[in-house]
C-alpha cells in the first residue's frame, strides 16, 4: 500500500461536563484520540440565558411588539463570566475543537429567539477566538420550513468577524430525517411563539433531500465563500441519495461526523459500518483535504478527576449499559475506524499522477508560443498510454499504406513520415519502433521550434537513433519539407515494394489505386528543388479542450507539405466536450485569491484535475436487463463513479437508505465542435483564420437543485480510425484508460447560477478568431417550463477570454 496519510480522530461528547485539562487532553490521546471538542460555555450559561429569555417573555415592560419590525434588540444578554466557560488561554486550547452552543436557533422565526441567539454566538465565538480557539463548530439551521435560513447566514457572517484566525465549521446532517432529530432541555427553539411560526413547519419529501444542503448553498454565499468557513457533515445511520451525497462531496468538508447509533453491531457485538458508509466515508478521507473524523456520542472518554473505586457512573455502569459497553479495553468505535484506515485501498496511476494537483487551476500551456521546460516533457512522457498509442495509431498507418499500395513521396521508396513538434522525442522513437516492428523502410523527419529541446533530439539522434532522422529547427507553418542534397531519381521507386519481389509478381505497381489516381498522384508528387511531400504527419498539439492549443492553425500551415492524394495525419480529428459543472472550491480560488493578481481571471479556461465537482446535469440510462453478462456502459458508468468522476442517481427522498441506488445516472457531456486533418477544404498554408471559429449551443436538463460555477471539458481524439485517446468521463475507459496526460480544462462564471430543479440550462460557446489570435466566449442561460413555454429565471453575462488570447 502507498503511503496515505492517517485518519485524525477526534471525541466529541454532546454533553461532556468535565473541567477541561492537560489531564483530560492526556486521556483523549492515551486513548488513541487525536482532538476532542469542548463546549465554549457552560451549563451556567444556558441557565443565565433562559432566565433573560423568560424574564423578556413575562417582563410587560418589554416592548415585545417592537421585534415585529425585527430591528430592536432590547433583551441584551450580559458579557460572560468566570462560570459561563471552563475555556482559559492554556496548552489545552490547541488540542480542542470549540462547540458553540446546540441550544439556540439562528433562524428562529421569533425574533427575540434569533436575537438572543446571534447574541450568544457573538459572545461565544468572541471568548473561544481570544482564548486561541481555531477551530470551532457551529450547529446548522434548524431544518424546517420555518427556518429563516438568511438571518442564520448573516449570523455566521458576523460570526467570522469575531476571530479572524479561526475557522469555522457548519455541522450539517446529510440530509433531513427526523430520526436524527435530537430533542434537548432548554432549546431555544422551543420557546419560539406561535405566531411566528409557519403553519406547515414540515418537510416534504422529494425537495427535502437537497434541503441541507440547500441551506449550506445560501450560508457560504452571503459569507462569500469564505475560506474560513468549512463544513462539519454528519454522516447518519440512513444515507440519502447518490445526487446528494455527490453533491457533498463537491464541498469544503473538513470535518466528517459519525454519532454513535450510525454504526451497526457485527455479529460479534461490535461496533460497524454498513459497506455503503464505508465506500462514501473512505472516498472523503480520499480527499486532497483529508477531512478529521469525530466519533460522536459513542464512548465516553475516562473522566481524569475521577479516582478508580469512587462511585461514578463509568465505573459501575447500569446492567442496561453495562451490556451495551465493550468487553475489552479501548474504545471499539475508535477501534474500527483505525481498521477502516487499513482497509484504503492504493492509488491508481491517474491518482498517483495527479496527487496534490486536484482541483488546482493552471493556465492552460502555450507551447505555440512559449518555450517548454524539459521538466513539462518530462511530465508528459509518463503517461504510459499516449504514446503506446500513438506508436498503435503509427503502425496501422505504415501498414495500411503498404497493404493499399500507396505511392511514396520519397522516390527512394521509403514512406516518408514527420513528427512536428516533436518536443524532445518521444514519437519520434515510437515512429521508428512502428516502422521497425511492422518491416516497413521509413524516411523519417523530425522538427521542433524550441530550440532547447532541439538540442536534445541532436542529442538523441547520435546516441539512440542512429543519425537516421531527419532534424529540422523550425516552426512548421515555415517548414519548406523535406529535402535531400542527392539527387533524386526521376523515376519513382514506389510503393515500398521490393523490385525483385514486384518482377516475381509480375506487377511493380500495386493494384489498388487507380489509374487516374495514380497519374495524378505521381505527377504532384515529382520532388521539386529535391523536396518532396510527406506521407504521415505526426502531430501532438492538443490541449485540455482539444484545440486550445492551436493545432488546427499549427496544423493548416504545415498542411501544404503532405502528400496531397494520401497523406495522412495523426491525429485525423479530434472533438471538443463539455458540460455544466458545480464546483465552489474552484470559484472560492478564483474570486477569492486570482482575482486580486489578474482583474481577467474569472474569465480565463484553466486546466485542472477536477475532483471536488459535481455533475449538474445527469441522466439516468435504461436499466440492463439482467441477463446481460458482457461489460455493459452500465457497468463502465458504475466504475466510473467509485472514481474521481461521480456520477449521481435519479432516486428521490423516499427511497432514502443506507443502500445506495444500483443504477447510477451518467453526466450529459456534449460534444462542442470538432476538426479534421488534412483539411481539403482548405488554401494551406492559409492566409485567413474564420474557418477554424466554432459556436454550438446546448440545452442541459437540470433533475436536481444546484449551482453552476461554470463549465467542465474534455477532448477525445481519433488518431488513427480504431485508435482514440479521451479524457470524457463517459469514453475515456473504452477508449483510453490509464492516461493522464491530459487534465480537464474549467470555464468559469464570474457569478454562481442558481439551478432550480427541473429547470434547463443553456449552453452557449464560441471559438473565436481574428487572424492573429484565438479565444473562446461562454454563456449561459437558465430556463424553467415547459419546452412550449420557457421562461428564463438567469443569465451570467458573456465570458470573453479575448484579453488572454493565445497568440497564433
Ligand atoms: C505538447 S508538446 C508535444 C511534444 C512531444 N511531441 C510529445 O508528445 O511529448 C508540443 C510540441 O510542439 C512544439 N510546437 C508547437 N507549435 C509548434 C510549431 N508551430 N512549430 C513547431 N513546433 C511547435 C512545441 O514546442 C512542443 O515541443
Amino acid at each position: 500500500m502507498d503511503n496515505i496519510t492517517p485518519f485524525l480522530i477526534g471525541h466529541h461528547d454532546s454533553k461532556r461536563n468535565v473541567a477541561i485539562s492537560p489531564e483530560l487532553i492526556l486521556s483523549a490521546h492515551s486513548a488513541n484520540y487525536d482532538m476532542l471538542t469542548f463546549p465554549i460555555t457552560t451549563p451556567h450559561f444556558h441557565s443565565r440565558v433562559l432566565s433573560v429569555l423568560s424574564t423578556a417573555f413575562s417582563d410587560a415592560s418589554t416592548n415585545l411588539n417592537e421585534f415585529s419590525s425585527r430591528n430592536a434588540a432590547p433583551v441584551i444578554i450580559d458579557p460572560l463570566s468566570p462560570a459561563d466557560s471552563q475555556l482559559t488561554p492554556d496548552e489545552s486550547i490547541s488540542s480542542i475543537i470549540g462547540t458553540t452552543s446546540s441550544w439556540i436557533d439562528l433562524g428562529s422565526p421569533d425574533p427575540i429567539i434569533a436575537d438572543i441567539s446571534r447574541q450568544v454566538l457573538r459572545l461565544e465565538l468572541a471568548y473561544a477566538a481570544f482564548c486561541g480557539v481555531t477551530y470551532v463548530i457551529i450547529h446548522g439551521p434548524r431544518q424546517n420550513n420555518s427556518c429563516d435560513v438568511a438571518a442564520y447566514a448573516r449570523a455566521v457572517l458576523n460570526g467570522l468577524d469575531q476571530g479572524p484566525y479561526m475557522q469555522l465549521y457548519i455541522w450539517t446532517d446529510t440530509h433531513f430525517d427526523p430520526a436524527n432529530i435530537k430533542k434537548q432541555v432548554g432549546d431555544l427553539a422551543s420557546f419560539a411563539r406561535r405566531e411566528y411560526m409557519l403553519s406547515d413547519d414540515s418537510n416534504d419529501g422529494v425537495g427535502a433531500v437537497f434541503q441541507a444542503w440547500q441551506a449550506w448553498d445560501t450560508i457560504r454565499s452571503v459569507c462569500k465563500y469564505s475560506t474560513r468557513l468549512n463544513l462539519a457533515l454528519s454522516i447518519t445511520k440512513s444515507l440519502p441519495p447518490l445526487p446528494v451525497l455527490s453533491r457533498w462531496y463537491s464541498e469544503p468538508i473538513r470535518l466528517l461526523t459519525l454519532d454513535g447509533n450510525t454504526f451497526r453491531k457485527n455479529p460479534k457485538g461490535y461496533p460497524a459500518l454498513s459497506t455503503e458508509h464505508q465506500e462514501y466515508i473512505l472516498k472523503l478521507m480520499r480527499l486532497k483535504i483529508q477531512p478529521w473524523l469525530l466519533i460522536c456520542d459513542a464512548t465516553p472518554i475516562k473522566d481524569p478527576s475521577h479516582r478508580p473505586g469512587e462511585n461514578t457512573e463509568s465505573n459501575f455502569p447500569s446492567l442496561n449499559q453495562a451490556t451495551t459497553m465493550p468487553s475489552t479495553e479501548g474504545d471499539p468505535h475508535l477501534q474500527y475506524i483505525r481498521h477502516l484506515q487499513s482497509k484504503r485501498s492504493g492509488m491508481n496511476a491517474m491518482d498517483q499522477f495527479g496527487a496534490g494537483y486536484q482541483d488546482y487551476l493552471q493556465a492552460p500551456l502555450q507551447p505555440l508560443t512559449v518555450n517548454l521546460e524539459s521538466v513539462t516533457y518530462e511530465v508528459f512522457e509518463k503517461d504510459p498510454i499516449k504514446y503506446e498509442w500513438y506508436e498503435r495509431a503509427t503502425a496501422r498507418a505504415l501498414h495500411d499504406w503498404i497493404e493499399q499500395g500507396k505511392p511514396t513521396s520519397n522516390p527512394d521508396g521509403r514512406v516518408v513520415v514527420a513528427v512536428v513538434g516533436a518536443g524532445r522525442g518521444p514519437l519520434v522513437s515510437r515512429a521508428l519502433k512502428a516502422a521497425e516492428d511492422t518491416g516497413i523502410d521509413i524516411d523519417m523527419w523530425a522538427l521542433e521550434k524550441n530550440p532547447n529541446a532541439y538540442v536534445l533530439l541532436q542529442r538523441h539522434n547520435e546516441n539512440k537513433w542512429d543519425q537516421k532522422v531527419s532534424l529540422v529547427k523550425s516552426d512548421m507553418r515555415t517548414w519548406l519539407g523535406p529535402q535531400t542534397s542527392r539527387k533524386l531519381a526521376t523515376t519513382r521507386k514506389t510503393y515500398n515494394v521490393d523490385p525483385d519481389e514486384a518482377e516475381q509478381d509480375g506487377s511493380s505497381q500495386a493494384p489498388t489505386i487507380p489509374e487516374d489516381q495514380n497519374l495524378s498522384a505521381s505527377s504532384t508528387l515529382m520532388p521539386q528543388n529535391n523536396r518532396y511531400k510527406i506521407d504521415i504527419l505526426i502531430s501532438e498539439l492538443l490541449g485540455s479542450f482539444a484545440d486550445n492549443e492551436l493545432s488546427p492553425e499549427c496544423l493548416d500551415g504545415v498542411q501544404h507539405l503532405l502528400n496531397p492524394i494520401h497523406g495522412i495525419s495523426i491525429p485525423a480529428s479530434y472533438t471538443a466536450h463539455f458540460t455544466p459543472v458545480a464546483a465552489p472550491k474552484l470559484h472560492a480560488d478564483i474570486s477569492l485569491s486570482m482575482i486580486n493578481v489578474n482583474p481577467t481571471a474569472a474569465e480565463i479556461p484553466y486546466v485542472v484535475m477536477l475532483d471536488q465537482i459535481d455533475f449538474l446535469s445527469t441522466s439516468t440510462p435504461p436499466e440492463p436487463p439482467t441477463t446481460a453478462s458482457s461489460p455493459t456502459k452500465t457497468k463502465t458508468f458504475a466504475t466510473l463513479l467509485s472514481k474521481s468522476s461521480r456520477q449521481s442517481s435519479g432516486s428521490t427522498a423516499s427511497n432514502a437508505t443506507s443502500k445506495a441506488p444500483a443504477i447510477p445516472s451518467t453526466p450529459n457531456i456534449r460534444t462542442a465542435w470538432s476538426f479534421h486533418h488534412p483539411n481539403h477544404s482548405i488554401n494551406s498554408p492559409p492566409i485567413a483564420n474564420a474557418h477554424n471559429t466554432r459556436y454550438c449551443k446546448f440545452s442541459f436538463p437540470v433533475a436536481h437543485t444546484g449551482t453552476c460555477h461554470g463549465l467542465a471539458g474534455y477532448f477525445e481524439t481519433v488518431l488513427y480510425p480504431g485508435v482514440e485517446l479521451s479524457t470524457n468521463p463517459l469514453t475515456m475507459e473504452d477508449k483510453s484508460a490509464g492516461m493522464i496526460s491530459w487534465f480537464p480544462i474549467f470555464f468559469p462564471l464570474k457569478t454562481p447560477m442558481f439551478l432550480p430543479e427541473g429547470g434547463v440550462v443553456d449552453v452557449s460557446m464560441w471559438r473565436q478568431t481574428d487572424d492573429r489570435r484565438v479565444w473562446y466566449e461562454w454563456l449561459v442561460e437558465m430556463y424553467v417550463g415547459s419546452s412550449t413555454r420557457r421562461i428564463k429565471v438567469g443569465s451570467s453575462e458573456l465570458h470573453s477570454s479575448e484579453k488572454e488570447a493565445c497568440l497564433m
